[in-house]
């Protein structure tokens, strides 16, 4: 695809000026991983929605232009990666863009954010939902929480207590949307969190890592952006999974250990060279 051996990807997702989440994550976090990171920003806050205020300004309107010249400019990416997505019109604006933007050897990435801890997000109505399981469809690799995993497919969640056997039956309902593999996140397991890994052609696997600190923003957006840069390398997805469950838990562990406030999301600059001897 590309003429040259480093992987270019474009980048849907919010940019959140203060907070450390969504572009101010990915951008850093691929150059990083030496993967040249290209944004296709959805909207434009002050800061990240966790704070008391926040200024936002909605992009999409403007995205069908923006990409316009992408395609006038004949561009190609060896992935297209969706982050947070905030209406209808933006999910089909993501769909017709990896309609027009894949090509054979492009890898996508869906990371479906829609809820947590149990709880669709205020703002996610049931066509906005439809419109994600048509979306997840597309992911040669998803990425839902436990919560997205439960909403997707229309089942009760649960907390605790996930049987092997019933983790294989969501990661295969979610498989059914269209999906090539799936990475079910931040499923807990007593101490530990876990993410299940169904990728295609190979047995599934549990990652499983000690839950350390607080919940904090931006975690997922870290890991979402380890695995995409590292899937797009061309690493198996189970140790893309496992280098971004590590990370994302030693970030955690330094941004307690700095006393970064919670709200600041995780202090990963701290630990980036980690991510630059990556081979
Ligand atoms: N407190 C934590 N301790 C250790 N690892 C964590 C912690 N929080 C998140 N992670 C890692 O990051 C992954 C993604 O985080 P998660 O919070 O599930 O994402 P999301 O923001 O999409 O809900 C988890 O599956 C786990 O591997
Ligand atoms: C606009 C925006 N994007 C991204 C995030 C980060 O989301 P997550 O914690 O799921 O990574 C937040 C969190 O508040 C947010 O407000």
């Amino acid at each position: 695809m590309s003429q040259f051996h480093q992987k270019k990807v474009a980048m849907i997702n919010d940019l959140s000026g203060y907070g450390r989440c969504s572009l101010t994550v990915a951008v850093p976090i691929l150059s990083a991983m030496k993967v040249q990171c290209c944004p296709v920003p959805t909207s434009i806050l002050s800061n990240h929605t966790g704070f008391p205020v926040y200024f936002f300004d909605d992009y999409t309107a403007k995205l069908p232009a923006y990409l316009e010249k992408w395609g006038e400019l004949g561009l190609e990416f060896d992935g297209i990666v969706s982050g947070f997505l905030g209406s209808v019109e933006q999910i089909r604006i993501v769909e017709d863009m990896i309609g027009r933007f894949k090509g054979p050897e492009t890898k996508v990435v869906v990371d479906p954010i829609m809820g947590d801890n149990g709880k669709k997000y205020a703002t996610y109505t049931e066509p906005m939902c439809e419109g994600m399981r048509r979306l997840v469809g597309l992911g040669d690799v998803v990425t839902p929480n436990l919560t997205e995993a439960c909403i997707l497919t229309d089942r009760p969640y649960r907390r605790e207590g996930w049987t092997i056997r019933e983790l294989d039956a969501l990661a295969e309902d979610i498989r059914s949307l269209g999906a090539r593999s799936v990475v079910i996140t931040g499923i807990s397991q007593g101490v530990y969190l876990a993410n299940y890994v169904a990728e295609q052609g190979r047995e599934p696997v549990i990652c499983r890592t000690k839950r350390v600190g607080r919940e904090r923003p931006g975690t997922g957006d870290v890991f979402a952006s380890v695995v995409s840069a590292a899937f797009v390398r061309g690493f198996p997805l189970e140790r893309a999974v496992r280098l971004a469950s590590s990370f994302v838990r030693d970030c955690i562990r330094k941004s307690e250990e700095l006393e970064i406030p919670v709200e600041n999301g995780v202090c990963f600059e701290e630990l980036m060279d980690r991510l630059t001897r990556i081979r």
